[in-house]
């Protein structure tokens, strides 16, 4: 297992996302210190959109530059832009309309009343996040032609699926096979809604660090199959990969089946 990979239980479910709020608030601002602006991707799903209602309801968001930290989305739902479905308006109600964000920073994955296919959507994010690299790259005094297709991902979290799915990259089909690009179609997705985007394996794994964040019984084999060393392919979660770091926070019922030796209990 490579060192990168930290297994933490957490109590509760929202012990978990208290928890998580409370870390994606100090690393937002240890980033900030050093780089000015932070940068996070966000996810749908239970524990994902608890975590950034917990940010809301911290009074050490205050002390976040909310104007310099760029919001982009590991995956959204391909459904029209109002719908609940939208991982974009669940992040907005639990969080982004609650924060001073500047909107330029705040990246939403194209929608079906906006994009004429989930293809359209993908290849929209594409040139979006290749725009943000270059620019990153100009900054630093770098040629834009050099540029990687994705900015600097500070964090990137990611909710489990029981099937042990990340993103909307589901086992055995084409979006976790897909290289070469950053952000793919998803079509026939087995969690509804079933058309999305998402971004790749290798985008998700430019991130700094990744935090995967699962809760619940129905989630523990997944855990265990994604720290087991599966194939990517059959068990997305098990190719997820962090630069520096990978965090696994759990609560105690999906840390049920993580081995022993691989949780680290925080005091
Ligand atoms: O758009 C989505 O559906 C998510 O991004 C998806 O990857 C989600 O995070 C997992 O399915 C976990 O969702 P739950 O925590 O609700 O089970």
């Amino acid at each position: 297992m490579s060192s990168n990979i930290r297994v933490t239980p957490h109590p509760s479910f929202d012990v978990l996302a208290a928890t998580t709020a409370a870390r994606l608030i100090t690393r937002l601002l240890d980033v900030q210190s050093e780089r000015g602006e932070a940068t996070v991707v966000l996810t749908g799903g239970s524990v994902g959109i608890a975590t950034l209602a917990a940010v809301a309801a911290s009074p050490a968001r205050l002390a976040v530059d909310w104007g310099k930290v760029n919001f982009w989305f590991g995956d959204d739902r391909f459904v029209e832009t109002g719908s609940p479905d939208r991982n974009l308006r669940q992040a907005s109600e639990a969080l982004l309309d609650h924060i001073p964000v500047d909107p330029a920073r705040v990246h939403a994955m194209a929608a079906s009343d906006t994009a004429a296919d989930v293809d359209e959507a993908a290849a929209l994010y594409v040139a979006e996040l290749a725009a943000a690299a270059a620019a990153e790259w100009e900054n630093d005094d770098a040629s834009p032609a050099q540029a990687p297709a994705v900015p600097r991902f500070d964090v990137l979290l990611l909710g489990l699926g029981p099937d042990a799915h990340i993103a909307s990259l589901f086992p055995e089909m084409a979006g976790i096979r897909t290289k070469g690009t950053p952000a793919v179609g998803v079509r026939n997705s087995p969690k509804p809604p079933p058309e999305r985007v998402s971004l790749t394996l290798e985008a998700i794994n430019s991130a700094q660090e990744i935090w995967i964040v699962a809760a619940g019984a129905d989630k523990a084999a997944a855990v265990g199959l994604g720290l087991a060393g599966a194939s990517e392919v059959q068990v997305p979660a098990s190719g997820a990969r962090g630069v520096n770091k990978t965090l696994w926070l759990l609560d105690e019922a999906a840390a049920a089946k993580v081995p022993g030796a691989l949780m680290r209990r925080e005091p």
